[in-house]
């Protein structure tokens, strides 16, 4: 059995104010308690944008809440000249613990390449901010079946020069570009074949045991329907959930898919 805590994250993306991320959390916490939620046994974590993130904080800090947060991209700078960017210092100081990084969105409109999502890996580990690493394949490169070799590379660019110490605390998500807000999901065998790839090459670039210790999470059009049988996968620790996440009582059944597994 793995000792790795599954993880939920719902990435807002570019959606809700700090208005609404405000009932959004709100309604989310309350459906997690009202259900006696055990955040020990499934974590759970919103990345709203940026301008949302005070909020947020102010929320969990004052109503104790157990939900964490995260950014969706970080600077690969901690400060100077660089207009319209945000520090990873910044995010530690609003109580941060996550941060996306390499996200297919930013890889695309953003022509994020392997070097800077390493580079902005650096930076966030350097403040104390934990990168979720996002890799996956286009369609073309599945039908080519290259997506494993594909996945890979940018796996290992994105890891380059980081210790094992630190590969350890990170988190990757295997993200396939043509299952993002498609409604097409990757079968669970898709996502095993995957995760079990990545945590492979994890072992090769560091050792079993850095490879044991990292989350590999799904994501692409994950529901309160398919979770379960994805994650009944063993190489798959947790899920990355955009559209979804963004209805509270939705997200709020993804992240209790075991109870819906035993039929509760
Ligand atoms: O990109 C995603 C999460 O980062 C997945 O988005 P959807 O769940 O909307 O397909």
């Amino acid at each position: 059995m793995s000792t790795r805590t599954p993880l939920m994250a719902g990435n807002w993306k570019m959606n809700l104010d700090h208005q609404q991320a405000i009932q959004t959390l709100q309604k989310l916490a309350w459906t997690l308690k009202d259900a006696k939620h055990d955040f020990s046994a499934v974590e759970v974590a919103v990345l709203p944008p940026f301008t949302d993130l005070r909020s947020v904080q102010t929320l969990v800090d004052a109503d104790k809440l157990e939900i964490v947060y995260g950014a969706q991209d970080v600077s690969a700078f901690t400060s100077g000249a660089y207009t319209g960017e945000i520090s990873p210092v910044f995010l530690a100081k609003l109580g941060v613990t996550y941060v996306a990084i390499g996200h297919s969105e930013r890889r695309e409109h953003h022509n994020e390449s392997d070097r800077l999502v390493n580079a902005k890996i650096k930076s966030a580990l350097g403040a104390g901010v934990i990168p979720i690493l996002c890799v996956g394949e286009d369609i073309d490169t599945r039908r080519a079946a290259a997506h494993v070799q594909h996945t890979l590379l940018q796996l290992e660019g994105a890891l380059e020069d980081i210790s094992a110490e630190q590969a350890k605390t990170i988190v990757v998500a295997y993200e396939p570009v043509w299952a993002i807000g498609t409604g097409e999901t990757a079968t669970p065998e898709d996502a095993q074949e995957m995760a079990e790839a990545i945590r492979g090459r994890l072992a090769e670039l560091y050792d079993r045991d850095t490879a044991d210790a990292v989350r590999v999470l799904y994501g692409g059009s994950v529901k309160s329907s398919n979770v379960a049988s994805i994650m009944a996968k063993p190489d798959v620790d947790g899920a990355l959930v955009g559209g979804a996440s963004l209805d509270p009582e939705e997200f709020a059944k993804i992240a209790r898919y075991q109870s819906h597994a035993v039929g509760l």
